[in-house]
């Protein structure tokens, strides 16, 4: 019997992200499906907030920590039935290596590759309103323009209700600028969000075995 496989796709400079993709991955194993993580390609060896030293060794211990996580391939995008994507919030916009593996899409895209398939968002940023919300919804366009199925946490589970949590558009972290900064709540709500994804894309892969 086949298995509901998810993609989680993400862009980390400080490890936050990274961290919630983690726990995505292990939720959703536990769910059942089969997992690949994966992370975009660092687009640049300079650091892009020169000067600011502390940033730049979190960055480059981070870049080094995660040597041994694959980068995502079009193939991942073809291979999995539902896509989970992270990326840290930039001025309310994903990180540019995320939209990068975005844009190279256009091929699968054009063969209406990425129709149906199941897509779910997280982000993480340094403040409460540093631009989470905008974020997942600027990573929704592209999955409108594919005609994709976007499937939110909503506050479908009671974990959305704890204080650090209750984004619905998709589970986000506050860091204060520092690395690897989740907390156990929000750990808590990545795995739901992650179950929930597996789950409705479980229901959409037998819903079609059975109506084939
Ligand atoms: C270029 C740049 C722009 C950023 N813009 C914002 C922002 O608009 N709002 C905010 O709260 N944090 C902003 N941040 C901070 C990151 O979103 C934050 O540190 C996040 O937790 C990083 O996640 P990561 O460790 O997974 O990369 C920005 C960081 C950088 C480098």
């Amino acid at each position: 019997m086949s298995t509901t496989k998810l993609a989680v796709i993400y862009y980390s400079s400080q490890g936050n992200v990274h961290k919630l993709a983690a726990a995505a991955a292990a939720a959703g194993e536990k769910a059942g499906a089969e997992v690949r993580l994966r992370r975009t390609a660092e687009l640049t060896t300079e650091s892009i907030v020169p000067g600011n030293d502390t940033w730049n060794q979190v960055w480059a211990d981070h870049l080094e920590s995660v040597k041994d996580i694959p980068e995502a391939a079009l193939e991942d995008l073809e291979w999995a039935d539902a896509v989970m994507w992270g990326t840290s919030g930039r001025y309310g916009l994903p990180a540019a290596s995320l939209k990068q593996f975005i844009d190279l899409t256009l091929p699968l895209h054009m063969k209406r590759g990425l129709v149906n398939k199941v897509m779910s968002s997280f982000t993480s940023t340094a403040t409460l309103h540093g631009g989470q919300e905008s974020t997942i919804l600027a990573l929704n366009n592209a999955f409108y323009h594919w005609g994709a199925l976007i499937v939110p946490p909503g506050v479908a589970d009671d974990i959305q209700l704890a204080p650090t949590n209750g984004n619905p558009y998709g589970v986000s972290s506050v860091s204060r600028n520092q690395g690897g900064n989740v907390d156990d709540d929000n750990l808590a709500a990545i795995e739901y969000q992650a179950r929930r994804t597996v789950e409705i894309a479980d229901l959409l892969r037998r819903g079609r075995q059975t109506l084939a």
